[in-house]
């Protein structure tokens, strides 16, 4: 071989590193360039979960799942629900959705008949829809049942969120102190006390969350209650939360409720019980008592700053949110 054929093989090889190098780089680019993009659409059309959640509630697929007693098919689901047949592979895109987000799960079954001829197993096979740990607790008949909480995918309650950054650039009203406030023109608890419906759905949501979470509060933080004669629920909705702590500390011979004026309206102690509602503002005064409680409070204490329970009794039992 002649230095000159040595020289140029030599150089075919670095030519041929190059560019290996050069596409390992561009592959490199291109995977990322694509990770970039994958996040950012994930991002932006991560709104598809909740809404996808809130129509499966609406259209009662977590109780017909659990009526059927059995995976079910799509066939089936929509004519359950009941949806007109040209929607039902909508519902399809819909349970996809659900499905991918670990709402509901499938499974793949063969629709083969024993001794079917059929050779197109594409045709045979089919998707069965079951119930999830998630979707168990949406189910009606679960004494947790969770449906309600998607009440709070409310319109009044999602609108404020696409103005956050006209609310960091200030814009609107200097006296807006959320983007909830730059939207609506009033506090949450100003837009219940105006709209009975969303009021009502408000303290719903709220109980559900109660329903679930006393349960486990009660038992697990007993001691906390040990020797408390009173107790004052501040900002405690429509009492769901005080009952519990009734049935399950009889040592509490008065628990007061106390939230605005709108909220308790419509509340009624069970006779025998220890409750009593009061309508009235945290901000103003609370009623004295052994100790104070505190669920899902957190930003109405931080909003006004400097009020602080001590004042009023020596203990608070804070459950953050
Ligand atoms: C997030 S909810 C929590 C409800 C309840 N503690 C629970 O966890 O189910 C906040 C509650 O605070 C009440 N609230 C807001 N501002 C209040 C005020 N200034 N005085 C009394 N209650 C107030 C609301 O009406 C609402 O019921």
């Amino acid at each position: 071989m002649t230095d000159s054929q040595t020289a140029n093989i030599a150089k075919t090889k670095d030519t041929a590193a190059n560019q290996e190098r050069m596409f390992k780089v561009e592959g490199d680019e291109s995977r990322e360039r694509a990770q970039a993009q994958i996040q950012l659409w994930h991002d932006m059309l991560s709104f598809i979960n909740p809404m996808a959640l809130k129509c499966a509630v609406e259209l009662g697929i977590p109780d017909i799942i659990h009526k059927h007693g059995r995976p079910i098919n799509l066939t089936t689901l929509a004519a359950a629900i009941p949806i007109p047949i040209d929607k039902t592979d909508h519902l399809h895109r819909l349970m996809r959705v659900l499905v991918h987000t670990g709402i509901f799960s499938v499974i793949q079954t063969s629709k083969k008949q024993p001794g079917s001829s059929s050779s197109d197993d594409e045709e045979e096979r089919e998707e069965l829809y079951a119930l999830t740990p998630s979707s168990r607790i949406l189910v009606k008949d679960n004494k947790d049942c969770q449906s309600p909480m998607l009440k709070i995918l409310d319109p009044a309650i999602i609108n404020p969120w696409l103005f956050l950054s006209k609310w960091f650039k200030g814009e609107g009203s200097t006296t807006s102190s959320t983007p909830f406030e730059l939207y609506h023109g009033c506090t949450m608890w100003e837009l219940t006390n105006q709209f009975p419906e969303l009021n009502f759905n408000f303290n719903e949501v709220m109980a559900c969350d109660s329903r679930f979470i006393m349960r486990t509060l009660v038992t697990e933080s007993a001691p906390v209650f040990d020797g408390l004669k009173s107790l004052v629920d501040v900002g405690g909705g429509t009492g769901f939360a005080a009952m519990s702590l009734a049935q399950a500390f009889p040592n509490l011979q008065k628990i007061t409720v106390l939230d605005l004026p709108h909220v308790v309206a419509g509340a009624v102690a069970p006779a025998d019980s220890p409750l009593n509602f009061i309508g009235g503002d945290m901000f103003q005064w609370i009623p004295p008592a052994d100790a104070v409680f505190l669920k899902w409070i957190l930003h109405c204490w931080d909003d006004k700053g400097c009020v602080k329970p001590e004042p009023f009794v020596s203990n608070t039992i804070h459950v953050p949110h």
